[in-house]
């Protein structure tokens, strides 16, 4: 849309993003419950990493069809399904005492999990400008992260005193209630216009996937997304507290509490990037680029630093890597502008399998290679560095492909999203036939 998103567009957007908050909460709310969920499981330490693999991994594979599903259901009524899951599945988890109860639980979780950022991100596509679709998107993001705090001290706390299942319990009842409230709110389109949604043929759908995935500028938003978000999330998913720990020698307690320097980082970062990108979308990437390169000498310094890393290297290194999740954004900023608004949520999907595929690739090497070195976190993190390296150089093969393609549209005078002047690095004009 153009022009200037109205009242209702904001209201229907802070209902949306509530339920990407109920959502982060639910999907880190084993950060806290970890030690919890291990007595009450009766597992050890590998078998509750499997709880995030198979979170992690469910989220990924449900990315494309979460995207197709939004682009012909409309976002109000997959959001309303996401709130169903994410509620079944907590209320699962407060009733849940054997492990494989628990891994069904976290497993609907993350089906529900799934289903939720992209379709607010539709949403907002749907509701407002595109100069300020990135700007709306790192608030999303922000008020996600509050999800996350809540999943902190005020759950340790609940789960100190009320417990397990009155806390799991009634996160799950509110969260599946709040469905309602989505329901009867929420619109599509500013119109309330919501897409027809006939039969779905399974060739039709594979169409659609495949042509978001042939568009340049969706390609490389999936490897912008692939290279910028999964070290982040590596380390506060799965690694950064036995990095610390155990490579580190540091108390559990410190090692939580540099990690919070992540929520913060990408809490006051998103907006941060996301008003720079609206108001300089020519911006995009070259702040990719920068944060890339700021990312590999942060890598390099923390694996080559001799002996304990000192806490004043830590906080400013984890401060930078911390920028990876709101730099991701812009990979969702390039799927918007490349795509027609009915093509949208699935090109969002395909961005966002990047990140998470790069996660669960990262964090199973990790895990291997720690099991390889007998715990040496300087050689099992080198697979992030590997994988930086590997993004990095396709995004910057499709930033090539997706600026030809800007030149000549813009050689054939038709509106491009960001006007773009040519370089030495970029591939020279094509030559236009002319008439004999
Ligand atoms: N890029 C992340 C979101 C983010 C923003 N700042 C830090 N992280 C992303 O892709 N999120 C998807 C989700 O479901 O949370």
């Amino acid at each position: 849309m153009t022009g200037r998103a109205s009242r209702r567009s904001w209201l229907i957007w802070f209902t949306a993003a509530i339920v990407y908050l109920l959502s982060v909460f639910h999907r880190t709310s084993f950060g806290v419950a970890g030690l919890e969920a291990a007595d009450r499981f009766g597992v050890g330490a590998a078998a509750l990493s499997t709880f995030t693999v198979l979170q992690v991994g469910v989220y990924a594979a449900m990315q494309i069809p979460t995207g197709v599903l939004v682009d012909r259901f409309g976002p109000r009524k997959v959001l309303t399904a996401a709130l169903l899951f994410l509620g079944l599945g907590q209320i699962l988890v407060a009733v849940a005492d054997t492990y494989a109860l628990g891994l069904l639980a976290r497993g609907v979780l993350g089906f529900g999990d799934a289903l939720t950022f992209v379709s607010v991100l539709r949403l907002i596509a749907a509701h407002f400008p595109g100069r300020q679709y990135a700007v709306v998107t790192s608030f999303t993001t922000a008020i996600g992260f509050l999800g996350n705090l809540a999943a902190t001290v005020p759950l340790t706390l609940l789960l100190a005193g009320p417990g397990w299942t009155p806390t799991f319990l009634a996160a799950g009842l509110v969260t599946a209630i709040y469905s309602a409230v989505v329901a009867g709110r929420v619109r599509d389109t500013p119109a309330g216009a919501t897409p027809k949604a006939g039969p779905v043929h399974a060739r039709e759908l594979a169409r659609q996937v495949r042509t978001a995935w042939r568009v340049p500028g969706t390609r490389l938003g999936f490897w912008v997304h692939f290279s910028t978000m999964f070290a982040p999330n590596v380390l506060t998913l799965l690694w950064g507290v036995p990095f610390l720990v155990q490579g580190q020698g540091r108390p559990a307690a410190t090692a939580s509490a540099l990690l919070t320097v992540f929520v913060f980082g990408s809490m006051i970062g998103g907006p941060l990037v996301g008003s720079i990108i609206s108001a300089r979308p020519g911006a995009r990437m070259p702040l990719v680029l920068g944060y890339l390169a700021g990312a590999a000498v942060v890598w390099a310094v923390l694996l080559s630093w001799p002996g304990q890393i000192p806490v004043g290297v830590l906080v400013p290194a984890f401060a930078f890597l911390s920028l990876g999740g709101p730099a991701s954004m812009i990979g969702f900023a390039l799927a918007r502008d490349y795509n027609p608004l009915s093509r949208v949520g699935t090109a969002t999907g395909v961005v966002n399998v990047g990140g998470f595929v790069a996660t669960t690739v990262t964090a199973l090497v990790v895990g291997v290679l720690l099991q390889l070195t007998g715990g040496q976190f300087r050689v099992a993190l080198l697979a992030v560095v590997a994988l930086l390296a590997l993004g990095t150089f396709r995004m910057l093969v499709w930033w090539l492909r997706a600026r030809a393609e800007l030149f000549a549209a813009q050689e054939r005078g038709e509106h491009v999203p960001v006007q773009v002047r040519r370089h030495v690095w970029d591939a020279p004009a094509r030559k236009v036939p002319q008439p004999a």
